[in-house]
């Protein structure tokens, strides 16, 4: 079988005049059996295309094992291994622990001074060494989260072309529209479970980066297999590559993706009805993870695609997390949630998600839905969102517009807040210091108001830490220690004297990492055919009920990082369950039978079956 002729002849082509075709019968190593189908090539050219032929494991020899990721045991390979994989010789004589690895690489790690090295540091050991990279991540949470995710994660897109080395993603371009499904298949890996795909409009709190946004996907599917034991080669990260209306991008000359203006909402809408349509044709049973798309776009593919198995982070994640924090917080605040008035400083997808989220809790403890609407007041850059505000209102924004502010308008925090008396302020603006010290204090005044002992509850929820709306100094300093604390990035605990006493207090990180590992394996386990509301409100109430003594005694609203693992199989195993109730799971009835006889510790011992956990 033989390639189409592609004599290239355009004059402007560096690689005119070549002969594709008897180049690419050179260059072919495999056998040219089982023509696969069409591709585009950077020109947007439509071509035929070719299997790719991989070596499987078992046949692996020698470098090709040690240069394999997947493969490549370090200095773990077993006296036997050496000899029937043709090792000896290749790698150090010395016969090492998994552990003793990480100690090296724990070493390296702390050498390096800043997080961005740590960070290209960890990316070249996940490169070279998947279970090295998997176990120090599982072991060493605390510090390792905060560099393969929020806030490193942050300077790392910034700078993603200057500091782009390999290939970790599928990059889709609207250049390539015609040949999704075929990029979809050159995935190395077989039959991917999750994706996490952006488009790299609003990625964190640091608007449009373009394709340098793939450092998020990349990070939170790393947390897919840290955080919930996903398979890392179940996983797929991708970026849509629609250009990007950001111009320091477009001027780089080192920038990755098209250097073009963002295509407009209705081009990328029907990009993103073919990229569904591949996936549905090429991975039919992969759930997607829609991640950091611009307001806009993230409210219409969650409402367009809610038949299919998708959900969105930042919506429906994100609103779980909060909830969940908000759920223990409004325990120890000592106000009942009756007495409970939310402001909202943002309005956008994170904001109104965690908003319906918890308009869910309150009607499920028997408010009406008007009582629990009336709860909330949002905020966002015009000041307090209003029926007869006299703008053009996002549809978004408008199902918790009030209408009871007799025709006053409220431009700023600090006259929201005079006007609302709050219990709780949530920040999701990506907007530094924008709870300054008057608003801070203002919330702790109208909550004392309230009677003796009650506890403001503050969420500065913006990442990377750059975004956030207070730090944890701040928020304890301004309420003297009695803020309930959370932020989307991690702050340090932070120590203070009161009298002659030594005090330290303990932030909680508030961030979806605690909610969508263990919502997307519980959406797996299940077979669920899609994500249904009650499975993501079901993530956050399981979530609220996995503190231990320790944790209850700290006063803190989230589990520990460090066990974020142990909170995604109980998120998991009640999302399974939910899958179930909601009639969305394909698994047999006989399964689900067995399991309800055995009851959930053996649903929680099957899950941790089949999670993925190196250990050579
Ligand atoms: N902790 C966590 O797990 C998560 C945190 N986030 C973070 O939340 C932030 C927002 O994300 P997202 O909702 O998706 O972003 P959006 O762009 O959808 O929304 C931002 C909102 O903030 C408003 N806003 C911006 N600046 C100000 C300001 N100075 N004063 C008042 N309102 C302002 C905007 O107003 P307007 O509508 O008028 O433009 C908009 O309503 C990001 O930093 C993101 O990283 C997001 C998801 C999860
Ligand atoms: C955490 C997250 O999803 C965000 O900041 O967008
Ligand atoms: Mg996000």
């Amino acid at each position: 079988m033989s390639l189409s002729s592609r004599r290239i002849s355009s004059p402007f082509n560096p690689m005119a005049g070549v002969d594709v075709e008897a180049l690419e019968d050179q260059m072919r190593i495999a056998a040219l059996d089982g023509l696969r189908g069409y591709a585009q090539d950077h020109y947007g050219t439509v071509k035929q295309y070719h299997e790719t032929e991989y070596i499987s494991k078992n046949m692996a020899a020698g470098y090709q094992v040690l240069r394999e990721p997947a493969w490549n045991k370090g200095t773990s390979f077993g006296p036997d291994e050496r000899v029937s994989k043709n090792l000896t010789g290749l790698i150090p004589h010395v016969l090492e622990s998994l552990e003793t690895q990480c100690m090296r690489a724990l070493r390296m790690i702390n050498s390096r001074t800043t997080n961005v090295d740590k960070y290209l540091y960890l990316s070249t050991l996940k490169s070279q060494n998947i279970d090295l990279f998997y176990r120090l991540l599982i072991d060493n949470v605390a510090q390792m989260m905060p560099l393969v995710y929020t806030p490193t994660i942050g300077d790392v897109c910034l700078q993603y072309s200057t500091l782009y080395t390999r290939p970790e993603a599928l990059y889709i371009s609207i250049k390539q529209r015609k040949s999704i499904a075929t990029i979809l298949r050159n995935w190395p890996y077989p039959e991917p479970s999750i994706c996490v795909v952006t488009d790299g409009s609003r990625i964190l709190g640091l608007g449009d980066l373009g394709v340098n946004g793939v450092g998020i996907p990349i990070g939170k599917l790393a947390l897919y297999t840290a955080a919930a034991g996903i398979h890392p080669e179940k996983t797929l990260p991708i970026v849509l590559d629609c250009g990007t209306a950001n111009e320091d991008n477009l001027r780089d000359p080192l920038y990755l993706g098209l250097r073009t203006k963002r295509v407009s909402q209705e081009v990328a809408l029907e990009f993103m009805d073919e990229f569904m349509t591949a996936v549905k044709e090429v991975y039919p049973n992969m759930l997607v993870q829609f991640e950091d798309f611009e307001t806009e776009k993230a409210f219409l593919y969650l409402d367009r695609y809610k038949k299919e198995k998708c959900f969105n982070d930042d919506i429906q994640g994100t609103g779980a997390v909060v909830l969940a924090g908000y759920m223990g917080a409004v325990n120890l605040s000592a106000v009942p949630i009756e007495d409970q008035r939310l402001v909202f400083m943002g309005a956008g997808s994170a904001g109104v998600g965690v908003a319906k989220q918890v308009m869910a809790y309150y009607t499920s403890r028997g408010m009406s839905e008007k009582q629990a609407r009336d709860k909330f007041y949002l905020v966002d850059t015009k000041g307090l969102v209003t029926t007869d505000r006299g703008d053009n209102l996002a549809d978004h924004k408008r199902i918790f517009a009030r209408s009871d502010n007799n025709g006053h308008q409220f431009s700023t925090l600090e006259a929201v807040i005079e006007y609302v008396k709050p219990t709780a302020l949530i920040g999701l603006t990506a907007t530094f210091g924008v709870f300054t010290e008057s608003v801070v204090r203002a919330l702790k005044v109208s909550v004392d108001a309230g009677g003796l002992g009650r506890r403001p509850i503050l969420f500065p929820l913006s990442n990377p830490l750059t975004k956030a709306e207070c730090t944890f100094e701040q928020a304890m300093t301004w309420t003297e220690g009695s803020a309930i604390f959370a932020s989307g990035s991690p702050f340090s605990p932070f120590t203070t004297r009161i009298g002659d006493k030594s005090v330290t207090y303990y932030p909680n990180q508030g961030n979806n990492v605690y909610v969508f590992p263990g919502l997307g394996l519980g959406a797996i386990l299940a077979k669920a055919s899609r994500v249904t509301d009650d499975m993501v409100y079901t993530s956050a109430a399981a979530l609220s009920g996995c503190l231990n003594k320790e944790e209850i005694r700290l006063g803190l609203i989230y589990p520990k990082i460090e066990r974020v693992r142990d909170a995604s199989v109980v998120v998991a195993r009640e999302v399974m369950k939910a899958a179930r109730r909601e009639g969305v799971s394909l698994l047999p009835e006989e399964t689900w039978v067995e399991w309800e006889e055995w009851g959930d510790v053996a649903l929680t011992a099957w899950i941790k079956k089949q999670v993925y956990d190196p250990r050579l």
